[in-house]
């Protein structure tokens, strides 16, 4: 049988006093997406720089493509690419120089040339690193982590400040990587990067996968009514209009959108059209306005926050 991509199991890996990772275990699969989503401080590149051989753990084992990363670090070199959350391009490295550099220690490569056209830094070639704005060094680290056609990529918050046509030029990157058969190992704190990308999603609270599964199915279960308005809504006396067994929560205002509400049942189960209209009929009768009423599953940002809180992390 084929070894996965990568198999972490009860890891430990301490900074002093500070357990950063505690226990922790999941397996990512070849040719598949992985996305390891936590608050910050929860140990995401912790964990990604044991599996990348740059640290030693302190309890439990890591296996990437079979081998030990600490001990089989010059055979996993030609086949896993590494992205880190910073760095990683000495700061006088001229963009193309730096990718032809690189390129030329691998047997097939791809295009230097292609892939800066791709990622939008063809007009950088010349420019020094240091000269790069943020998100240009960070599409110049992924094209070096992704040019040695590796078989296995570590990509730590690969998306963090791109704007909009550079994160979706990096999606539609990683997309294409997993088409080919690589698998992909990323942090994100993007619920959404992590829902369209991710065919597998591992949710790290405090050190330890709290939840861990194909992406749909960790939002499979719980369908939710939910609406906005502008004035805020008697929670409570919603809640008595209601059958037994049925949760109304106050949803906050976010940035461009009005506070709300979001029903549910909670065992999970559907919301009917009875529901609909009684939550319609209360709303008339007490003079609330609903906008944007709607049924929905839940997304991953719900799962997310029911599983590592709201409050703010270190
Ligand atoms: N080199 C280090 N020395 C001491 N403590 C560290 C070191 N690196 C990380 N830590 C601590 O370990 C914990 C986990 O950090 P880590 O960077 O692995 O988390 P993370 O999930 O990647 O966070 P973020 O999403 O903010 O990048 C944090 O409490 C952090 O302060």
């Amino acid at each position: 049988m084929e070894t996965a991509a990568v198999e972490v199991t009860d890891l430990v890996k301490r900074y002093g006093a500070t357990t950063a990772v505690d226990g922790l275990s999941f397996t990512a699969p070849r040719g598949a997406v992985t996305a390891l989503l936590g608050p910050n401080g929860a140990g995401k590149t912790s964990t990604v720089e044991v599996c990348e051989g740059f640290r030693r753990a302190d309890g439990g084992t890591v296996r990437v493509l079979g081998l030990d990363p600490a001990a089989d670090a010059a055979a996993l070199k030609p086949r896993v690419g590494v992205m880190p959350q910073s760095g990683g391009v000495p700061t006088g490295a001229r963009t193309g120089e730096w990718l032809r550099l690189t390129a030329s220690f691998h047997a097939r490569p791809l295009s230097a040339d292609t892939l800066l056209e791709r990622l939008g830094l063809t007009n950088a070639s010349r420019t020094p690193f240091r000269r790069l704005s943020g998100g240009q060094q960070q599409r110049l680290s992924l094209a070096a982590a992704v040019i040695g056609r590796p078989e296995l990529v570590f990509l730590d918050e690969p998306t963090a400040g791109l704007d909009p046509q550079a994160r979706r030029a990096t999606w539609d990157l990683v997309a294409e990587l997993r088409e080919a058969g690589v698998g992909v190992v990323l942090t994100t704190h993007h619920m959404e990067e992590a829902e369209n990308l991710a065919d597998r999603v591992v949710i790290i609270d405090r050190g330890r996968a709290v939840a861990d599964g194909a992406t749909g199915d960790l939002t499979r279960d719980g369908q939710e009514l939910r609406f906005e308005c502008r004035e805020a809504v008697d929670t409570e006396a919603l809640r008595e209009a209601l059958p037994s067994g049925v949760r109304v929560e106050a949803r906050p205002a976010t940035a461009g959108q009005a506070p709300g509400c979001a029903i549910a049942r909670a065992d999970g189960g559907e919301i009917g059209p009875e529901m609909l209209a009684t939550v319609g009929t209360w709303c008339a009768a007490n003079g609330v306005q609903p906008e944007g009423l709607r049924v929905q599953r839940r997304t991953l940002e719900d799962v997310f926050l029911e599983l590592t809180g709201r409050e703010l992390r270190s």
